[in-house]
């Protein structure tokens, strides 16, 4: 089989003993094969020579039959023996070169990689493919290495730029995270995975066919689709000051109508302002924490909020379920990372969060957004930014939305969303804002709000933007703008009005103004800038 033809997209490596009571292994392999399984790899742990050489030899008959490459986990000799389209060997099995020169010419070799060092060694050693992993906790093998996590494959894979070798995740991957898998991995330099290696997500189901029916599907989908360059905004062909104005007097027009539920697991300090704001859009709002109602609010939300400001060990288990399950069907997560800078705590429980699921959108001030990225260019005091902020606002947001593979919201005096390709920049707002507090995590109800709404309108209409590949559907970049951009002019509004006195009076005069605001109000005092 001619390497280049290899198709790595669904990749089944075997295991006998997870499969359900009463399950043939043949039977199990071939219905895999039947529902689109690309590449099969051999792996038996503990089979004895004589069982391994007759399970190979039957199963290369059988993906001989569906034109699929079979490769042999570790053992080079049950290949040579069977045939097989070449090997994956680990990093304490033979060296790639040694399997080289004793398998026939144009074998694939494919090594199991879990660092960047352990990547460019495989590179230099001339691996077909690199197996990149385990990606998130499995039960099919006792790790000694730690979670590469989705990012940590996404920084691999920059790796691999300009090389012809491929490279599959393996660990923990199931019909529920794959889209996100797919997305969140791949590198700031546009580098995706040539595909999925599962064991437990085909092997352990009782109808095979069916399971890797859907996986395929999914990741077919994700292969065509314009999110693998273009992430979570939706224009090919550029934004304007003016179609954006359109889509976001649409969203307003539509929350009204459609009252999208919005979850939200925020901090005890503002809850009751968030809920009220979110009211005021017309949204309704949910806080709620417990991690055992993840599964059922994922189902009725719209979108999902998660915001740090008062993190608890209980909270943090919430979040981490609740993200999950709202990526899997597919619903905008706001991910706002309050004081994230402020302790070693806080730093440890986001990159955790960001690792199990991914951010639609990502909200923070400059010093909290530099933290996030380990950046000292900006200092944060508490959940303050200190002193001066970015140098270079624009680029700093692009770059930090193509890594995360989010929009990235940076608030402040002006504020800056990008999708990683477009930024916008906002002039509005109050200084008020800045003298009370939880502004900053009612921003974030709006912006949830919004992408619940866009997220909504796709999936009535596809021409709003629904794509089945794509990890979230509608256009998000233009939502967090809708939210960023109604809760700042309201704040305009509300400073003037004769009963606002100062901070105090400010805050419910705030939410009238956002009741009662217009698309129409809103065109007039936008001061946007797209570049
Ligand atoms: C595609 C793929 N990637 C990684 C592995 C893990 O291989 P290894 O590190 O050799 O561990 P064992 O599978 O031998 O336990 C793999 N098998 N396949
Ligand atoms: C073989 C292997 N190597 C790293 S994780 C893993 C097991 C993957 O199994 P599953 O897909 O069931 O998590």
């Amino acid at each position: 089989m001619l390497q280049t033809s290899i198709d790595y997209s669904l990749y089944l490596v075997t295991g006998r003993e997870l499969l359900p009571q009463g399950k043939d292994y043949l039977q199990s392999l071939e219905e895999s094969l039947e529902g689109g399984v690309t590449v099969v790899q051999i792996r038996e742990k503990k089979a004895e020579t004589a069982e391994f050489l007759d399970i190979a030899s039957k199963s290369k008959d059988i993906c001989a039959r569906y034109n699929v490459p079979l490769l042999i986990n570790d053992r080079i000799d049950i290949a040579l023996a069977v045939g097989a389209d070449g090997v994956h060997i680990g990093q304490t099995d033979m060296p790639v070169s040694i399997a080289r020169k004793l398998l026939p010419k144009d074998s694939i070799i494919g090594v199991s990689c879990n660092t960047i060092e352990e990547l460019e060694m495989a590179i230099k050693d001339g691996a077909d493919y690199v197996g990149i992993g385990a990606v998130y906790a499995t039960q099919t093998k006792d790790l000694v290495k730690p979670l590469v996590g989705v990012r940590g494959v996404g920084s691999m894979l920059r790796l691999l730029d300009g090389t012809s070798i491929k490279a599959v995740a393996i660990g923990g991957i199931n019909l529920k995270n794959v889209l996100r898998t797919l997305h969140g991995t791949v590198s700031e330099t546009g580098h995706a995975l040539d595909g999925i290696a599962v064991v437990s997500a085909i092997v352990t189901s009782i109808n095979p066919r069916q399971a890797a029916a859907d996986l395929a599907e999914i990741i077919r989908e994700f292969k065509k689709g314009p999110s693998l360059t273009r992430g979570l905004s939706i224009s090919t062909n550029g934004y304007t000051v003016d179609t954006i104005i359109n889509s976001i007097t649409t969203l307003m027009k539509s929350i009204r109508i459609l009252n999208p539920l919005i979850h939200q697991i925020t901090n005890n300090v503002v809850t009751t302002q968030s809920a009220n704001v979110t009211i005021a859009l017309g949204a309704s709002p949910i806080m709620a924490t417990t991690a055992d109602e993840m599964s059922d609010l994922a189902e009725i939300c719209g979108a999902l909020l998660v915001n740090i400001g008062t993190l608890t060990p209980p909270a943090y288990a919430g979040m981490l379920k609740a993200g999950f399950h709202v990526n899997a069907l597919k619903k905008p997560v706001v991910f706002d990372p309050v004081g994230v800078g402020a302790t070693e705590f806080r730093k440890k429980v986001v990159k955790d969060l960001l690792d199990k699921w991914q951010a639609t959108v990502i909200k923070g001030n400059a010093g909290e957004l530099a933290a996030l990225v380990g950046s000292n260019e900006v200092a944060s005091k508490g959940v303050d930014t200190a002193g001066e902020g970015f140098k270079d606002p624009v680029l700093f947001v692009k770059t930090l939305a193509r890594r995360e593979r989010c929009i990235i919201v940076l608030t402040g005096k002006t504020d800056y969303i990008s999708d990683g390709h477009t930024c916008a920049i906002l002039n509005n707002g109050h200084q008020f804002l800045g003298e009370i507090t939880g502004s900053g995590c009612a921003t974030g109800s709006c912006i949830a709000s919004y992408c619940a709404v866009a997220s909504l309108l796709a999936r009535a209409d596809r021409k709003m933007g629904a794509i089945p590949g794509q990890l979230v559907e509608g256009d998000m970049f233009v939502a967090a703008i809708a939210g960023l951009l109604v809760f700042n002019v309201a704040a305009e509004f509300a400073a003037v009005r004769g009963d606002v006195k100062g901070p105090g009076t400010f805050f419910p005069a705030l939410v009238d103004e956002l009741a009662s605001l217009t698309p129409e109000k809103v065109v007039r005092r936008v001061k946007i800038q797209i570049v």
